[in-house]
């Protein structure tokens, strides 16, 4: 999180306990939403009206998979401009067909006009499957998992916005991976059903934000080992840009979570699931590269700064 987002969230958080996480737990349920911005999370001359509808669900369901909870409910509000009316459908198209996917039920939002961008807001509402996944529950000697490669969403977007086209999959993945992203709901389940996650957030903000997040509510620190991580395949960049992505690319969607198991005991459930780093009591989060132990820089997206980072 950035400093104005987090001073907002911090002071709201000392005021409601409720505040913080993934998503709100109520009873057997857990409730999320997301907003999504023209000009700040899409651009119509990038993505398509469909692609946004996909990329709204994926936002909201992936927080639900955060709490290892399974998604079942979804409302969409859409505020559009009157020069806009083309948006509708193919909106709701990328909505109905994600929410489908993965069996959840739209039961309702709201249609207003705009006088500037379109503004969406999306409620997911998910059942709770054994007990939530929180943010706050690691410890230390946890190792820190990824349940997928954190990278490629950045990188798409940096190959859309400079033209460049190079035919090879994971070029073509990169692409894919930005415009119409998908939450990881199957693995959420997967981790909630079988208790593998003492503490669980997705990356929609980048990696380096959320295990800090992970940290400062678990009251811990943590040490990642670069030679661990599994970087995305696309050769126009050095490993030190690659090792950036990873690091910092937000709207990954890609499960990030602390475990005590060991990682044949994970990949079992989840073998796509790999260790990147462990939890320690330093209240520090530390990147080893090479020999040295260095402090995480922030190159993440910032909602209310326009400083040099990965977009
Ligand atoms: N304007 C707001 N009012 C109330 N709670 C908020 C507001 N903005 C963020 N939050 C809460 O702050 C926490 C952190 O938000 P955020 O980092 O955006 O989470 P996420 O990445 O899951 O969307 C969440 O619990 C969220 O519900
Ligand atoms: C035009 C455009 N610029 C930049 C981005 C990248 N981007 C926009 S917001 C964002 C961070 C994630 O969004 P946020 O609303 O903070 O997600 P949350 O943590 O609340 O789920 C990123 C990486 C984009 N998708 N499109
Ligand atoms: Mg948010």
């Amino acid at each position: 999180m950035n400093n104005l987002e987090k001073e907002i969230i911090s002071l709201l958080e000392k005021k409601h306990k409720f505040i913080g996480d993934d998503c709100a737990v109520f009873d057997d349920f857990v409730i999320t939403t997301d907003s999504l911005v023209e000009h700040v999370h899409f651009d119509l001359n990038i993505s398509t009206p469909y692609q946004v509808g996909v990329k709204t669900v994926c936002a909201n369901l992936s927080d639900i998979a955060a709490m290892g909870a399974k998604p079942e409910y979804f409302l969409t509000s859409l505020s559009l401009p009157p020069a806009c009316p083309f948006f509708i459908e193919g909106f709701l198209q990328g909505i109905e067909e994600t929410l489908s996917r993965f069996n959840v039920e739209l039961i309702g939002g709201d249609t207003t006009g705009s006088k500037t961008f379109v503004f969406i807001n999306a409620v997911a509402i998910g059942k709770v499957i054994n007990k939530p996944v929180f943010r706050s529950g690691a410890k230390v000697g946890d190792k820190i998992y990824l349940a997928g490669v954190p990278g490629y969403s950045a990188i798409g977007y940096y190959l859309i916005k400079n033209n460049i086209e190079i035919k090879d999959p994971n070029y073509a993945y990169a692409v894919k991976k930005h415009l119409e992203p998908l939450p990881q709901v199957e693995e959420g389940i997967i981790i909630g059903k079988n208790n593998l996650a003492t503490a669980m957030i997705d990356i929609s903000d980048g990696l380096s934000k959320e295990i800090g997040e992970i940290c400062r509510l678990s009251g811990t620190g943590c040490i990642l080992y670069s030679q661990l991580f599994k970087l995305p395949e696309i050769d126009l960049f050095e490993e030190k840009d690659l090792l950036n992505y990873f690091l910092h690319s937000g709207e990954e969607y890609i499960l990030l979570f602390t475990s005590p198991l060991e990682e044949d005991e994970i990949t079992e459930f989840l073998p796509e699931a790999y260790v990147i780093g462990e939890i320690t009591d330093e209240r520090e989060v530390l990147l080893e590269v090479g020999y040295s132990l260095v402090k995480l820089k922030d190159l993440t997206y910032n909602h209310f700064d326009n400083r040099k980072g990965l977009y």
